[in-house]
């Protein structure tokens, strides 16, 4: 159980209903993904790295320390839920990355898959640039949406259905600081 205090600075004071993944549980599977990530491409092809913002900042800057490949590491700036905590289903895509896809491994990196908007949003569009291949890693997953185009191929952690802050995941912008995964009291 992390320092209350400390949580409580960090929360403005907003009590936590619980903790869902603690800070070394999501470090040992941060770097399980980072390894299986290694294993999957071979050791002379590069990665193009791509996470979704801001959302996945934290993740994705923790696991690509943990690829033993060479890449590149770009972003896309994506937004769906406003200050809510459901998706409005309208994905507003506020910066289209300017790397090169094409040819390249591309991994899109996502903090979470919730109602499957933003991957169904996005997925389409990078394939229009012909990667060499495409794939999802997503920290949570919630396994609500049935129609994604794309099953994320490393999940970090099967994600109840409440909604969920801390480890770069907001509501309403703010707990992205939290050093785990947890669920504030509504
Ligand atoms: O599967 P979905 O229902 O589409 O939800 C997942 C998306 O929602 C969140 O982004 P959000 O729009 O909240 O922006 P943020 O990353 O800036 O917090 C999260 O970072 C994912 O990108
Ligand atoms: O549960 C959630 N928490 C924070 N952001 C989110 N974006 C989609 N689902 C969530």
């Amino acid at each position: 159980m992390p320092d209350t205090e400390l949580t409580l600075a960090r929360t403005g004071g907003r009590p936590l209903s619980r903790i869902l993944f603690s800070t070394e549980q999501i470090a040992e599977r941060v770097r399980e993904i980072g390894r299986e990530i290694t294993e999957a491409y071979p050791k002379d092809e590069e990665l193009l790295v791509l996470g979704t913002l801001k959302g996945s900042f934290i993740f994705l800057s923790d696991v690509v320390r943990e690829i033993a490949r060479p890449m590149e590491v770009d972003f896309l700036i994506a937004s769906s839920y406003g200050g809510g905590t459901v998706s409005t289903g309208e994905v507003s895509l506020l910066y289209d990355s300017s790397s090169v896809l094409t040819g390249k491994h591309v991994i899109l990196v996502e903090d979470i898959v919730d109602s499957g908007t933003t991957l169904n949003r996005l997925l389409p569009q990078l394939r229009t640039h012909n990667p060499a291949s495409l794939e999802v890693c997503a920290l949570l997953h919630k396994h609500i949406a049935r129609d994604l185009v794309l099953e994320p191929r490393w999940v970090g952690f099967d994600c109840p259905h409440d909604f969920v802050i801390g480890y770069g995941l907001d509501h309403s912008e703010y707990f992205r600081n939290l050093p785990f995964i947890g669920v504030i009291q509504p």
